[in-house]
């Protein structure tokens, strides 16, 4: 059997199993998530994180492309109680180290309670505590990936549905998940993709009838150009956004965002809508929140900490989700969310 090591903030080394080799580092988190490995692993939010699920067996149902939500595996390494050979496979395949017999129970147990840590991974036949070590000592904060956006963005900006008769969306690509632009694309939307730091002459010149920040990894405040863009059209055109997308729009919008202690990871994150007071199941992925939601209403939270979920304002025309309604992995309960952005690019009023 070969060894693995994973060194944790704080001075821990625990011993597991190599499933894919390498040596890596990144900040340790968690997703409850019990189902859709394919699509948490391909999601670009994990850029920069070492992704430990708490559901025991992972692959169990093999590996297949048409589930992915990008071209490639974000996180830097993937932790479990137990790997399937196909997932070992792919992972060594993408070289992502993978590592799995050890007790994830203690883990999580972990990260809940001092909240989501830096780690150092060393895997295979070489792999020692030392160099597991040595990786957690280079290894950076989340907030300190200051160009994360540029690891996961488009590098062009490229058009989806080019004939669709519905409403003209810019999507600024932020890390964002194709399900996303497929979610829009399925109503019929022009889908424009931009470049995380496109310009407002990018985007005047392709005069969208919404402005779309997608969901993205690391710290929203590093997000910059997409704060700019906002800052730029709010009360001209339409706003929408998902997860990273949601905290860049109220950040601009002279609201705030912080870290949370352990973040939401998972698929079945209950959300109450405040107007209706029904309650959804949503996929989740985030550590930093919205703690002042600015100009925005907040019309959605959280069940089980009430942090801001849904944000939106009539008079500038705004709507937001922290969580992910295009699910993948997860409910679809709350698909209908791409309607009302559609509803929203073709009905806004604003003359400015
Ligand atoms: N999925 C996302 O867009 C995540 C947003 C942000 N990176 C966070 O962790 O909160």
């Amino acid at each position: 059997m070969e060894t693995a090591y994973v060194a944790l903030e704080g001075g821990r080394v625990v011993e597991a199993r190599s499933r894919a080799p390498g040596t890596t580092r990144g900040e340790l988190v968690f997703t409850t998530a019990y189902t859709g490995y394919e699509e948490s692993l391909t999601d670009p939010s994990y850029e920069e994180q070492v992704l430990t699920f708490s559901y025991p067996l992972i692959g169990n149902y093999g590996v297949r492309e048409e589930r992915f939500e990008s071209d490639r595996v974000h996180p830097r390494a993937v932790v479990a109680r137990e790997l399937t050979d196909d997932v070992a496979e792919w992972l060594t395949e993408e070289d992502v180290p993978a590592i799995d017999h050890l007790d994830t129970r203690d883990l999580v147990t972990g990260i809940r309670e001092e909240g989501a840590m830096k780690c150092g991974i060393a895997a295979g036949p070489d792999a020692t505590e030392e160099a597991a070590r040595a990786e957690l000592s280079e290894c950076k904060g989340m907030s300190e990936h200051t160009d994360i956006g540029q690891q996961v963005s488009v590098a062009e900006r490229h058009t989806h549905n080019p004939n669709g008769d519905g409403p003209h969306v810019a999507l600024v690509d932020c890390g964002a998940k194709g399900s996303i632009t497929s979610s829009l694309v399925e109503r019929g939307a022009v889908v424009d993709i931009l470049p995380y730091d496109a310009t407002a002459a990018d985007v005047e010149h392709l005069d969208p009838d919404i402005l779309f920040i997608s969901n993205g990894p690391g710290d929203p405040e590093n997000f910059t150009a997409a704060h700019a863009l906002v800052e730029e059209f709010v009360g001209e055109v339409p706003l929408a956004g998902i997860c990273l997308g949601q905290q860049v729009i109220a950040g601009a919008l002279d609201g705030e965002t912080e870290k949370m202690d352990f973040g939401h990871r998972g698929v079945n994150q209950p959300v109450r809508d405040l107007r209706s007071g029904r309650v959804v199941m949503t996929t989740q992925n985030h550590g930093y929140t919205v703690s002042e939601p600015g100009r925005l209403e907040v019309t959605q939270v959280n069940v089980n900490d009430d942090t801001p979920e849904g944000l939106e304002s009539d008079d500038l025309d705004v709507i937001t989700r922290q969580y992910h309604p295009e699910a993948n992995p997860g409910p679809n309960d709350s698909l209908d969310f791409f309607d009302d952005v559609l509803a929203l690019a073709e009905d806004a009023e604003l003359t400015a």
